[in-house]
């Protein structure tokens, strides 16, 4: 794991409300960010993804966010994790562009691993994981969503969601395809993926990508009653039921990935893929004034 420095605004919160198991708050500083882990609820753990402005995923939050699950995972007495966004723009916005844009193939390398770990790491987790979507996620920032177990998305229009990287002129690596067609199924995601779409809520819905919508003042809540449904089942039974469907997706990153990371790193540090990023993350600037 890399040495990291200390950063402003970037963190992990594991919040109680209500202290129901009666359990004083436990808080721990760690090199990046201040992780406060305290009994919300019993066995199930609320975990705020908060990267200002979008979430989006820096090499420094991926690994931050790999350790605290690693933590929540070997604490046996977590269950399950709710995920959500502390950041009001977004739930994630993917990709961290400033990390893909103008560095080294060796930094490209480290950054693809990371993120093939995260994405390892959550789609064969033991812990029931759903995600509270409260704001968009496009591209990597479905990738979450899409290694969760179960889906709530706010009914907001600008909650949009889905794998749009068609529409950015690349193509979804494969371990993002694949858990959508084994969520959304072959043909809606034929379509889904090379249109591109983002989806709005009630069409998110209705193609299966989530499994709920409902009001933005109501995500948590319906996440935490979806919650106590998934732990009333005996974890060993879920576990080895969840590993035996997912195993087969996870084996092709593993026997793959570093083929993976050698045609992403090549095709990265492409001059015509440089200049297009550039000119991407200069228009987000743009659209923002
Ligand atoms: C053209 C080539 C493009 C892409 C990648 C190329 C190669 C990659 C190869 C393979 C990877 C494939 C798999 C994964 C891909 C990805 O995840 S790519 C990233 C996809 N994400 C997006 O395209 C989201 C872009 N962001 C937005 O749409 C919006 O910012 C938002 C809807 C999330 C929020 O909108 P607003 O509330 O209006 O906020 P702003 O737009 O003003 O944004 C605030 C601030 O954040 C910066 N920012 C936004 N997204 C990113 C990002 N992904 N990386 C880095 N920075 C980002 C934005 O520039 C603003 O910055 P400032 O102007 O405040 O400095």
């Amino acid at each position: 794991m890399p040495h990291l420095p200390p950063a402003q605004g970037l963190g992990f919160r594991m919040r109680p409300s209500g202290g129901k198991s009666g359990r004083p708050a436990a808080r721990s500083v760690h090199g990046v960010s201040e992780v406060s882990a305290s009994w919300w609820w019993w066995s199930q753990a609320p975990l705020q993804l908060k990267n200002l402005p979008v979430n989006s995923f820096s090499l420094e939050f991926l690994t931050e966010l790999i350790i605290n699950l690693e933590k929540l995972e070997n604490d046996k007495t977590f269950r399950g994790i709710i995920i959500t966004s502390d950041c009001p723009k977004a739930f994630s916005a993917g990709v961290d562009l400033r990390e893909i844009c103008g560095k080294n193939p060796a930094h490209y390398t480290e950054y693809w691993k990371v993120l093939q770990d995260l994405w390892l790491r959550l789609y064969l987790s033991n812990l029931v994981l759903i995600s509270a979507i409260n704001g968009p996620c496009a591209a990597g920032g479905c990738l979450i969503p899409l290694t969760s177990d179960y889906r709530i998305l706010a009914d907001n229009p600008k909650c949009l969601i889905g794998l749009n990287e068609t529409r950015l002129g690349i193509s979804a690596p494969f371990w993002f395809k694949d858990p959508l067609v084994n969520i959304i199924g072959h043909r809606a995601s034929e379509h889904a993926l090379q249109l591109g779409l983002l989806f709005p809520p009630a069409e998110a819905l209705q193609v299966g990508i989530v499994d709920k919508v409902v009001p933005k003042d109501q995500v948590q809540s319906t996440a935490l009653s979806v919650m106590t449904q998934w732990l009333a089942i005996p974890d060993h039974a879920r576990q080895l039921t969840k590993n035996m469907i997912r195993k087969p997706t996870a084996d092709l990153l593993v026997k793959h990935r570093d083929t993976d990371i050698q045609n992403f790193v090549s095709f990265i540090s492409r001059d015509s893929i440089q200049k297009s990023l550039q000119m991407y993350l200069a228009k987000l600037k743009q659209n923002k004034d």
